[in-house]
């Protein structure tokens, strides 16, 4: 039976959860606090971690990292507000599964339970991400001028064996093209391996990227063969490559300059033939100007660079992703949702979309779940989305409690009563008549109330 430890400061939630997870047949156990999950894992094992981001003691990347360098094989899905996703996003970058985000619903949960239980990490390899047997979603190309044209680049340079660099902000797709650029190479039959810099603890990045030998350092119990030796023959992908160390940058300037690997702790070098693709959201050149990467490796990798703008940038592309995301999700939650309403397109389309393609992805799948009818509507999507002018008025709202979320029901009911007021004069484009009718009040009341809540129109 799989292990999940719930942790979570509201007891509520833990229970709820508890009891839900162990009628779906999981074994659980709760904690309350950072401190006591530390404690907790450093006992006890188990496969999954389902963590709240704001802990009493820890933050959601303290307590992530904590658990990595605990046990780096345990799949961690962060739960958090929607207005701490870009932070979440983060999270994901440092090697957590996913984020959900409050309110939670059981069946988006255990979706998510279930593909990080169903993509645990392979036990002899635990910090890379073997992609070769993964069923993948198909490459999208965009329709926008941008996207055309890194659909063609990926074209032209996947048949090549020359070396890419990926730029591009996080979750924008970056892996998703290294992914296109090996299976259109000559070198689709052979193995796919990606390996996330960032996520790499230094101590052992070493003997991940190029392995070891038994007995080369305490706890190598056994031969391992490292991302370049296990790529051989087909390509490897270095994520957040402007992650790896002095140390390392130096050792993988050997392996492109030489084409071979020496294992730590080995007296033989081993010949690799392993096309190489990296991926950075930080500017490599500007790292380059500081010291902190090597001119010799920049130019060795940069013989091609893809840049994939932000989707913000190119706006014409939202509703084509959103649309293939709905297919994805009709398919995986077995519903049938057809299309979203206009006003869902242009709330949609309006949006920033900080953390790009993934984020939009996760809101759509959520949307497809909470959908009943046959098109998502604005109720479906976080409130953040359709109305945020609204949100900052609720994180407003939030500060001036001291930042505790409310708790008692007058405070809870203010909250709700300004939302509402909010959300209808944004429809009725400021009329108050129009405002104070929708919502069953008089003109007076409601001028009272925009004054009290301090809502300016
Ligand atoms: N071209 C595409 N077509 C369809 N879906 C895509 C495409 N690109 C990205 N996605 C979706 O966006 C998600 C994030 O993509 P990916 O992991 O490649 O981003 P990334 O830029 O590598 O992120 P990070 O910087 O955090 O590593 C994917 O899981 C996938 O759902």
């Amino acid at each position: 039976m799989e292990k999940i430890l719930i942790i979570d400061d509201d007891q509520d939630i833990c229970l709820l959860l508890q009891k839900y997870l162990t009628k779906k047949g999981y074994e659980t156990y709760v904690v309350y606090s950072g401190k006591q999950a530390e404690d907790w894992l450093k006992n006890n094992q188990v496969d999954l971690v389902l963590c709240d981001f704001k802990l009493p003691d820890y933050s959601g990347l303290e307590i992530l990292q904590k658990i990595k360098i605990i046990d780096s094989n345990i799949q961690v899905i962060i739960i958090t507000g929607y207005s701490d996703v870009r932070v979440a996003v983060e999270a994901l970058k440092r090697g957590a599964f996913e984020y959900v985000t409050k309110p939670l619903y059981p069946d988006e949960i255990l979706l998510t339970i279930q593909n990080a239980l169903n993509q645990k990490l392979e036990e002899n390899h635990p910090r890379t991400r073997i992609k070769k047997k993964q069923v993948r979603n198909e490459f999208v190309e965009g329709v926008s001028h941008a996207a055309q044209t890194l659909a063609k680049h990926i074209e032209l340079i996947a048949p090549t064996d020359m070396s890419v660099i990926i730029m591009g902000e996080t979750g924008i797709g970056k892996e998703f093209v290294a992914t296109a650029i090996h299976e259109k190479s000559k070198r689709a039959d052979q193995p796919f391996q990606a390996v996330d810099c960032g996520a790499l603890p230094k101590d052992l990045a070493g003997s991940e990227l190029f392995g070891h030998q038994k007995g080369a350092f305490t706890g190598a119990i056994a031969d391992k063969k490292g991302c370049f030796e296990l790529a051989n023959g087909g390509t490897l992908f270095l994520d957040e490559v402007g992650n790896l160390t002095y140390e390392n940058q130096v050792k993988l300037l050997r392996v492109l300059q030489e084409r071979k690997v020496k294992p730590l702790g080995a007296t033989k070098e081993v010949e690799v033939d392993v096309r190489l693709v990296v991926a950075t959201n930080e500017n490599l050149k500007e790292m380059v100007k500081k010291g902190k990467f090597r001119e010799d490796i920049y130019h060795r990798l940069n013989e091609f660079r893809i840049e994939v703008p932000p989707l913000r940038e190119r706006p014409d592309d939202i509703i084509v992703y959103a649309e293939h995301f709905l297919l994805m999700a009709d398919r995986q939650l077995e519903k049938d949702v057809k299309g979203f309403t206009d006003e869902t397109k242009e709330k949609l389309s309006e949006y920033p979309w900080h953390g790009n393609l993934r984020e939009l992805s996760n809101v759509i799948k959520r949307a497809v779940l909470l959908c009943q009818g046959e098109l998502i509507e604005t109720i479906h999507l976080p409130q953040e989305i359709v109305t945020p002018d609204l949100s900052e008025a609720d994180s407003s709202l939030q500060v001036s409690f001291n930042g505790e979320m409310p708790t008692d029901l007058k405070s809870v009911a203010e909250a709700a009563e300004k939302r509402a007021i909010i959300e209808v004069l944004k429809r009725t484009k400021n009329n108050k008549s129009k405002t104070a009718d929708l919502l069953k009040v008089d003109r007076k009341t409601l001028y009272n109330k925009l004054k009290a809540y301090g809502i300016n129109t």
